[in-house]
């Protein structure tokens, strides 16, 4: 499998390639080349698999000369093997129609756990062929910091400095990241919001005084071997509720665009879905571009769902560059021109291919704790505010009569256990798994938000590339 740049200005690579890269040389994110597909023969013959089983058919293709299937297997089984349910990502039914896709039974109670904990295992078998060095550079909104640490602590070869906005995720999101001690994980918070930290990180990427030095690597979903993995679960949620030969629409908490655009690769590839709901907090601006092709945005607005406080969502060029014919010189201009006015228009192809899938909804804060109480009050299900605003859009699109509804449920309720409790009376608690995580020491260094003082600390610490 080859894979092209969305700015079509960077060499083509192949999967090991891409996962070590992250993000292209010329700022543009990395997809396969073509969509690989299943026939509906094929799909059905997936249900009844395990979830590693299945992983390692839905994945294959995309690693097609990179790994062998037995390597991909081993891989998926150490990943998963450390999660606290069976299925790995349990479905829930809720009534009739609505169903819960639990995606946060891995070690850090967020769906990020699915592909992060495969990645730092992909991480660790390639670079076990050099002798390099890999210095990962990610900007968290609080939960795909602390899966990425967890998925590479104390793993050869590899540095990681996280960015999180100071004072904009939770305790319990800061506690997991900065209470790990191992000697290669580096925690920063900066004065900003999550859009500065992810700025900062895709500049280093360009950066010639970062690219000459180190081999930068990604851990954000800018790197395509995070949405190869987020795939899997749409295969596995569909198949329980009678794909191929039934449809079924998911709604999908969304924020930097990686985990909706995994359902929308899904699609490609041949799973029967009706229809993708893209659920957004106040911080509306993909709801904006889907519903009036306005893609312009704002300053970031604090909510209760932090980990969707983001303004610039990085995936979103994968869908455009998709929708648009795949036309990489005029995504780059396209690109170029938000980037110098934070505004831009989608085109009328990129408007007329999203509908034909997506539907958005924007959620805000009194409808997200209506979401929490609502769930309690009448299915018993305490749900995270992030699941509740997947949730609560999943209620307002409309989906006809039939057709199975399934709300991606992205982050464990103890994460955010004050707006939980201001909604439904509950304080949730904290899983086991986490440990002692209110005893243990916080390491981190504040840093103000400033690309040179990030990049002067990065230098001081990192290993410079073989
Ligand atoms: C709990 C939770 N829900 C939803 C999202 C949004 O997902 P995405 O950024 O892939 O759109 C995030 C952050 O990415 C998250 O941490
Ligand atoms: N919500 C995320 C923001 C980063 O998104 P990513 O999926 O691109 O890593 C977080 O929790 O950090």
């Amino acid at each position: 499998m080859r894979y092209i740049s969305t700015r079509a200005d960077a060499p083509q690579l192949d999967f090991e390639g891409v996962t070590l890269a992250g993000l292209a040389s010329d700022g543009g994110l990395y997809l396969p080349e073509e969509w690989p597909s299943f026939s509906g023969f094929e799909i059905q013959q997936m249900s009844g698999l395990t979830y590693v089983e299945l992983a390692v058919r839905v994945m294959t293709p995309f690693v097609e000369g990179s790994l062998s299937e037995s390597e991909l297997h081993d891989l998926c089984e150490k990943a998963y093997g450390r999660f606290a349910h069976r299925a790995v990502t349990p479905l829930v039914q809720l009534d009739h129609q609505h169903h819960l896709l639990e995606l946060f039974h891995g070690p850090t109670l967020a769906f990020k756990d699915v592909a992060l904990q495969l990645l730092g295992g992909l991480f660790e078998h390639f670079l076990s062929k050099t002798d390099d060095h890999l210095t990962i550079v990610g900007a968290t909104s609080g939960d795909t910091g602390s899966a990425a640490i967890d998925g590479v602590a104390g793993r050869e070869r590899i540095d990681i400095f996280m960015l999180h906005p100071e004072g904009r995720v939770s305790e319990v999101q800061r506690r997991q990241m900065t209470t790990v001690h191992a000697d290669n994980v580096h925690n920063i918070a900066i004065k900003g919001s999550f859009d500065d930290a992810q700025a900062m990180v895709k500049r280093m990427f360009v950066d010639p005084d970062m690219t000459g030095d180190y081999r930068i690597g990604a851990v954000n979903s800018i790197n395509w071997a995070r949405l190869m993995a987020q795939v899997v679960y749409y295969f596995a949620a569909a198949l329980q509720l009678g794909a191929p030969s039934r449809k079924v629409a998911f709604s999908v908490p969304t924020g930097n665009f990686g985990d909706v655009f995994a359902g929308y690769v899904a699609a490609k590839m041949g799973l029967p879905i009706e229809r993708l709901i893209v659920a957004t907090n106040v911080n509306d601006i993909i709801h904006r571009a889907l519903s009036t092709g306005d893609y312009s945005a704002g300053d970031v607005t604090p909510t209760q769902s932090p980990s969707m406080d983001i303004q610039v969502s990085s995936n979103f060029e994968r869908l455009l560059f998709d929708l648009g014919g795949r036309d990489g010189a005029a995504i780059a201009a396209q690109m170029r021109g938000f980037e110098a006015e934070r505004s831009m228009h989608l085109t009328n192809a990129q408007r007329e291919g999203a509908s034909a899938l997506f539907a958005s909804e924007r959620v805000d804060e009194d409808a997200t704790a209506e979401a929490m109480a609502w769930a309690k009050a009448e299915c018993g299900e305490v749900l995270d505010p992030h699941t509740a605003i997947g949730l609560a859009a999943a209620r307002k699109a409309g989906v006809g009569p039939g057709i199975p509804v399934v709300t991606l449920a992205t982050a464990h309720p103890a994460k955010f256990p004050d707006a939980v409790e201001a909604a439904t009376g509950i304080r949730p608690e904290l899983p086991e798994r986490v440990g002692d995580l209110f005893e243990r020491e916080e390491r981190y260094t504040a840093l103000p938000g400033d690309y040179e003082a990030v990049r002067d600390f990065i230098r001081e610490h990192a290993t410079r590339s073989a």
